[in-house]
């Protein structure tokens, strides 16, 4: 079988991720794998596959090269694992291939971004939201603004389903939408390395990527065992089939060009995070994020602890993301700068401004007049009306009253 032959040569080596300067970096996950797979290995696999028939699955010329022995200790290689645990309790055929998969299950009635119906909610008898109801797309930044606990971040809360509406719904552009925080604490590891904490933000992906190794590891220690070795191969290729579905090779080319666009150089790569300023820590804390690609960007507070020329930094950045974001910030002039809606909250109830914050002054400045010369035509109304009545309650009383006046007086 041509396949089988071509284990001699080609070994475990996956195509989607030989272009990847993972093997360059300090601390590398994968290298091509250079060592030939040994022939009481390779023999071994061909029983197998000739024995029991087995459904050839693993693709051995694009097969993955990870090198245990150059591997460092950043991959938990623990031998004594039970061996058990390697495998997935997902069979093939139910891996799940969302990211792969541009259909998703789910009835949606936005294009994009998520929209906020009638939403209330209560704590302990005090209603802090009164049918909201408002929507973030693609392209959108809302600013959402209100006094100190008008419901701003009870609002973030029930979009990222921290918290749950009493009544209303949150219609999301899918069911699995990724909504990603960007806040005043920044989620960095001060101990690792700058590449190390971008790579953080590719959990799945790295897990994928440690299974592998794993599974890679077993199934060269398996050879007296073929029962063994067919279902670890069966792992195996169950695993590059995830590999493929995370996008596990543009890992390293996705960081590689985010971080000249956070303003890192590539000699950062293998510095400390302690060894940089907040402002810079922010930058990998936001890269992280826009790593994973969001549906959505909450930000809460976000400029808090930062100078001047990194807000300034951060609202060019910003603006040149079209995710839809909702920010909360009591920098007026960063919600200036980047919002497109502001939403304000009053007493519960909330009214959607289109613009920047400056629009939004100029507009609840209108809409306050507006509300006032109401008022007061209402007041004359009122006058008129109060005037009208006594007039004619002193005109009845004298029997001077018309019968359309007698009338008014008893309606009213
Ligand atoms: N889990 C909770 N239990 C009880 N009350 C809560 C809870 N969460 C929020 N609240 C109350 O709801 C109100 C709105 O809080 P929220 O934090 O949303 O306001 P906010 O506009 O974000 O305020 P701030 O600008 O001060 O952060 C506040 O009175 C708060 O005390």
């Amino acid at each position: 079988m041509e396949i089988t032959t071509n284990l001699r040569h080609t070994n475990l080596r996956s195509s989607f991720l030989t272009t990847t300067t993972l093997t360059n970096h300090r601390k590398p996950y994968f290298r091509p794998f250079t060592r030939p797979i040994s022939t009481t290995l390779t023999n071994c696999i061909n029983k197998h596959l000739h024995t029991h028939h087995h459904p050839i699955r693993l693709n051995v010329t694009n097969a993955i090269a990870i090198d245990t022995q150059t591997t460092t200790t950043s991959i938990d290689t623990d031998d004594t694992d039970d061996i058990e645990s390697l495998f997935s309790n997902t069979s093939p055929e139910t891996v799940d291939f969302r990211r792969s998969n541009n259909k998703h299950s789910g009835a949606s009635t936005i294009s994009s971004g998520v929209r906020l119906e009638n939403i209330s909610k209560s704590y302990k008898g005090v209603t802090v939201l009164k049918d909201v109801s408002w929507e973030v797309k693609k392209g959108e930044k809302v600013g959402l603004v209100g006094v100190n606990g008008a419901g701003k971040t009870t609002q973030l809360r029930i979009i990222s389903g921290a918290e749950e509406p009493d009544s209303g719904n949150v219609i999301k552009v899918k069911p699995n939408m990724r909504i990603s925080f960007l806040s005043q604490e920044f989620e960095v590891s001060e101990s690792r390395t700058v590449r190390e904490e971008f790579l953080d933000a590719f959990k799945e992906e790295m897990e994928v990527a440690k299974r592998l190794e794993k599974v890679q590891k077993a199934i060269e220690g398996s050879v007296e065992d073929l029962e063994l070795m067919g279902r670890l191969l069966d792992e195996f290729d169950l695993l590059q089939r995830r590999a493929q579905a995370v996008n596990l090779d543009v890992v390293d080319v996705k960081i590689s060009k985010l971080m000249p666009e956070l303003g890192f150089s590539v000699e950062d790569s293998d510095r400390l995070v302690a060894s940089f300023s907040g402002g810079w820590q922010m930058r990998m804390s936001l890269g992280k994020i826009l790593l994973q690609d969001p549906d959505l960007l909450l930000l809460d507070e976000p400029t808090n602890h930062l100078d001047l020329d990194t807000i300034e930094w951060l609202e060019g950045y910003l603006n040149k993301q079209d995710v839809p974001m909702v920010i909360i910030s009591h920098d007026r002039a960063f919600l200036d700068q980047l919002c497109t809606k502001i939403v304000e909250t009053d007493m519960g109830v909330s009214r959607t401004f289109i613009g920047n914050y400056s629009d939004y002054i100029i507009g609840k400045a209108s809409w306050i007049e507006a509300q006032f010369t109401a008022w007061e035509k209402q007041q004359k109304e009122i006058e008129h009306t109060r005037g009208l009545i006594s007039r004619l309650s002193a005109g009845a009383n004298s029997g001077r009253a018309s019968t359309a006046e007698k009338v008014f007086l008893f309606l009213f």
